[in-house]
């Protein structure tokens, strides 16, 4: 079930290294959310943020409050395997596990969840989540041949596949398409649109005809200079962004004046 996430005056750091500051930003369920912003500017760190992800690198940590359908994802007594079982994450890179077969590859994170779900259910699941990911027609008839087998966006696809089987209740999604061409690119941004009516998306984009086509609201981060920490600069409709942004700083970025 897509949920929604209120993050509060959020500071991510590296070791004593502020990288992003006071972030305050609401994402809405069912809809895609689109980060954008020069390069260095924080935007993977802040998503990193979002699953608890970050905190994996040694020294890693943040101050302020993620809160998603009112429960703080950093609060003591809350689990970060957990959290990452409910929200989930597609990485730049197509990242199938190479050896596994395809269908092995969606069955992972099920199998970690329920070990005990007999074999016609898990059946069941791996075909749902394949289909959900655009991926079933392609690969039904090889199921047991290794991921790593497919083309780049098939498999990225398929790591969208594996990481919809566990349902979660948001995705995100780290420059999905970044190392795809234009025909898989389209049919990855044709399933977020599918995806967003069950979940929340949120996608970090250096392609901004990208952010224009399938988000709904849309981020736009900046930094001030080298070592200065990164800041959301401004949050609005996609539409607004794109034709009337509040600040100068973003309509230059999207109009190509820097970054
Ligand atoms: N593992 C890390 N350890 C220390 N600093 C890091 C680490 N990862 C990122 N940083 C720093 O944090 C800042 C934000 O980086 P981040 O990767 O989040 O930016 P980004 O906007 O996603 O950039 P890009 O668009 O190039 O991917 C940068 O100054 C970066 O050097």
């Amino acid at each position: 079930m897509a949920k929604r996430i209120d993050v509060s005056d959020l500071n991510i750091y590296y070791g004593n290294f502020l990288a992003v500051e006071n972030v305050t930003v609401s994402i809405e369920p069912r809809s895609i959310t689109a980060l954008i912003g020069p390069s260095g500017c924080g935007k993977s760190t802040f998503l990193r943020s979002l699953n608890r992800m970050h905190e994996v690198i040694p020294g890693a940590r943040v101050e302020g409050k993620v809160v998603m359908d009112g429960q703080d994802l950093y609060a003591p007594d809350v689990d970060p395997v957990d959290v990452r079982q409910h929200i989930g994450m597609v990485f730049q890179r197509p990242n199938p596990f190479p050896t596994m077969s395809i269908y092995d590859n969606v069955a992972a994170g099920i199998r970690l969840n329920n070990k005990k779900m007999k074999r016609a259910d898990l059946d069941t699941l791996v075909e749902r989540s394949l289909r959900g990911a655009n991926l079933w027609n392609e690969v039904k008839d090889r199921l047991d041949r290794p991921g790593a087998g497919l083309s780049g966006g098939q498999q990225q696809r398929l790591c969208i596949a594996r990481a919809i089987a566990i349902e979660p209740d948001v995705l995100l999604m780290d420059e999905p398409c970044s190392a795809l061409d234009p025909i898989s690119t389209l049919a990855i941004e044709d399933l977020m649109t599918e995806l967003k009516e069950r979940f929340t998306i949120v996608i970090v984009t250096h392609n901004m005809q990208q952010a224009a086509r399938v988000s709904e609201q849309t981020g736009f981060f900046n930094l001030s200079g080298v070592g200065q920490p990164g800041r959301l600069i401004e949050f609005n409709s996609t539409e607004k962004i794109f034709s009337n942004p509040d600040e100068k700083a973003t309509e230059d970025y999207i109009s190509g004046r820097f970054g």
